[in-house]
């Protein structure tokens, strides 16, 4: 067992307030020398510790030092805080302002609790490239980082590049051109939609230098952590991995380090990467929502729930057949009643699993997917028939308002997606299963739903359903990622990063007749696939989930006396 050895030890002052202070290896705690207060112990992971200044020293709104304080030092620390609207736990820049007997003390104290920052917080970033999407959410992604974010970078010694977007995907262009030799990770300050251009930068970046094209089936985990600062109107991603939404926790992760592995899926289709999805990849019902909430952009938010009632109403189910390669049913299942939190252990056993090899799990790791071969064909199990929704999930893509989210087991780091099929059924069982979506309800306790803990999943028409475009929009892509300065064709600031105008055109065209069953008589037969956000262009796709691809300064919703669990 290791002893959590006292480094320095002596009496302190806390306002008029005598304490008796001990810095350990991975603690600095503080126990009010008053007999009444006595069990009354402040423990900080050193772990957590943001900073340590000399003198009395406030940040927030102002920096200022006050002077005579040669005797004093402050300590700054994360502070958790519940908030009786959302469920995880926000996390708040914690400050002690300490007074020593002498000078002498002080510098003790200074010297080893900077010693201390060193030794057990290696993994904290220096320098950070930060990306501000200034249209995002509220358009308020400038203010967010200058006020609540800059301050704390900062005081932490956190130096920043900073670039404001003009364009769509000049983020992911500058993960993917521009050189980035010094810097420790990226962070996007906005929503999915900024995320996800960061996840494809990254991702891409990491496969060029190793050599590798993101069309084969093995990909190179990245070195590069991403962080995300929460200021767009969809930031799910950022609240599966952090637990809430907001700036000043999301920021305080990021300085201390937290390292977060994530699986991602792949979309291809034929031989040819399309996009990578981190949350959902979804067809029918949630496919056509999206689609149709395009067509309201001018609703503001409301269009999701406008467009979800209109295509609830619009009663459709699409054919199609949908493949899976089962993962190990030993190893977790999308019904065990578990919830992947901080430090969870099925996600800390796959690194052991997913990294063999890798002395240093996070890195350098190829993931080969020999089980895609036709050898393993016969692994592969197939349902055929009519669908209200295909979904595939690599996390539990819980949000404000599905707290347990699609798949309430689902893991971020295991290696395995949860495939969601939501077979033809009548509209009010449709009802109740989208209901229990908001809920603790099992929205899985249903006889027309089935949930599989898969590595892939293939989606093919049915025979005579072929898609007739695909071709066409093959030639027009090249079946590769688009090239700087595409054009995009999409109001507000939502923009696909594959497709270039043209084929653009085409999906729309394809949407538009796609959706004419909400008004016409003959509902269309095939629907669209709607990948985090984003309409995909093809129909007929195979997905595959890549272990612990990428990180994220984060570590997974922590254990809040709020966390809800399912009934
Ligand atoms: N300067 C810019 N101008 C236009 N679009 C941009 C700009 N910067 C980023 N984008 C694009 O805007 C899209 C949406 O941004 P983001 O996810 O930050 O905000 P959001 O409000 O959550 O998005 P949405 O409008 O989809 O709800 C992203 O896909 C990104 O590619």
């Amino acid at each position: 067992m290791d002893v959590d050895l006292v480094q320095l030890e002596s009496s302190l002052w806390v306002g008029k307030k005598r304490y008796r202070a001990a810095l350990t290896e991975w603690h600095l705690n503080w126990t009010e020398l008053d007999k009444k207060n006595r069990d009354k112990t402040v423990s900080v992971p050193v772990s957590e510790i943001v900073a340590v200044e000399e003198g009395h020293v406030e940040v927030l709104p102002q920096r200022s030092v006050s002077e005579d304080t040669d005797r004093d030092f402050t300590v700054f620390y994360v502070k958790r805080s519940s908030n009786g609207s959302s469920y995880g736990l926000l996390w708040r820049l914690g400050r002690t302002q300490f007074s020593c007997p002498s000078r002498d003390l002080r510098d003790q104290w200074m010297t080893q609790l900077r010693i201390a920052l060193k030794t057990h917080s290696p993994s904290r970033p220096h320098r950070l490239l930060v990306f501000i999407n200034p249209f995002g959410g509220k358009k308020q992604g400038r203010e967010i980082y200058h006020s609540l974010v800059a301050p704390l970078f900062e005081l932490a010694g956190v130096s920043s590049h900073v670039v404001v977007t003009e364009r769509a995907n000049q983020a992911r262009d500058h993960i993917l051109k521009k050189d980035l030799t010094g810097f420790d990770g990226v962070v996007c300050v906005g929503g999915d939609g900024m995320f996800s251009e960061l996840l494809h930068g990254v991702i891409g970046r990491t496969q060029q230098e190793a050599g590798l094209s993101e069309h084969d089936p093995s990909l190179q985990s990245c070195d590069l952590h991403i962080g995300i600062i929460p200021a767009g109107s969809t930031d799910c991603v950022c609240f599966a991995t952090v637990g809430v939404n907001d700036p000043v926790t999301s920021a305080l992760h990021i300085i201390i380090g937290d390292s977060q592995p994530l699986d991602v899926c792949s979309v291809h289709h034929r031989s040819s990467l399309v996009r990578y999805s981190v949350s959902l990849v979804g067809y029918g019902f949630y496919g056509d929502v999206l689609a149709e909430s395009e067509r309201h952009r001018w609703m503001g938010p409301l269009r999701y729930d406008y467009s979800g009632a209109m295509v609830y109403l619009s009663n459709r189910s699409y054919a199609g057949l949908v493949q899976y390669l089962p993962a190990d049913p030993q190893l977790s299942n999308p019904r065990d009643n578990t919830r992947c939190l901080s430090g969870c252990s099925v996600c800390s056993k796959s690194t052991e699993r997913l990294f063999p090899h890798s002395p240093d799990a996070s890195s350098n790791y190829i993931s080969h997917f020999s089980q895609f071969s036709s050898d393993s064909e016969g692994d592969w199990v197939s349902v055929e028939g009519r669908f209200k929704a295909v979904s595939l999930t690599c996390m539990s893509s819980s949000c404000p308002r599905s707290p347990l989210g699609l798949s309430p087991s689902a893991h971020l780091a295991d290696g395995t997606g949860d495939l969601i099929i939501v077979r033809d059924t009548h509209p009010l069982g449709f009802l109740t299963f989208l209901h229990r979506h908001t809920s603790t309800q099992d929205q899985f306790d249903l006889p027309f739903v089935d949930v599989h803990r898969v590595k892939a999943v293939r989606f093919s028409l049915p025979p005579g359903e072929k898609e007739d475009e695909d071709e066409e929009r093959e030639t027009v892509n090249g079946g590769g990622m688009a090239e700087e300065g595409e054009r995009t064709s999409r109001s507000g600031s939502q923009h696909h990063l594959v497709e270039r105008g043209e084929e653009r055109g085409m999906a729309n065209d394809r949407r538009k007749k796609d959706l004419c069953g909400l008004c016409c008589s003959k509902p269309p037969s095939v629907s669209v696939w709607n990948c985090d956000g984003e309409i995909l262009p093809h129909t007929e796709i195979l997905c595959r989930v890549h272990g612990q691809l990428v990180r994220l300064y984060a570590r997974g919703m922590e254990d809040g006396s709020a966390t809800p669990t399912r009934k």
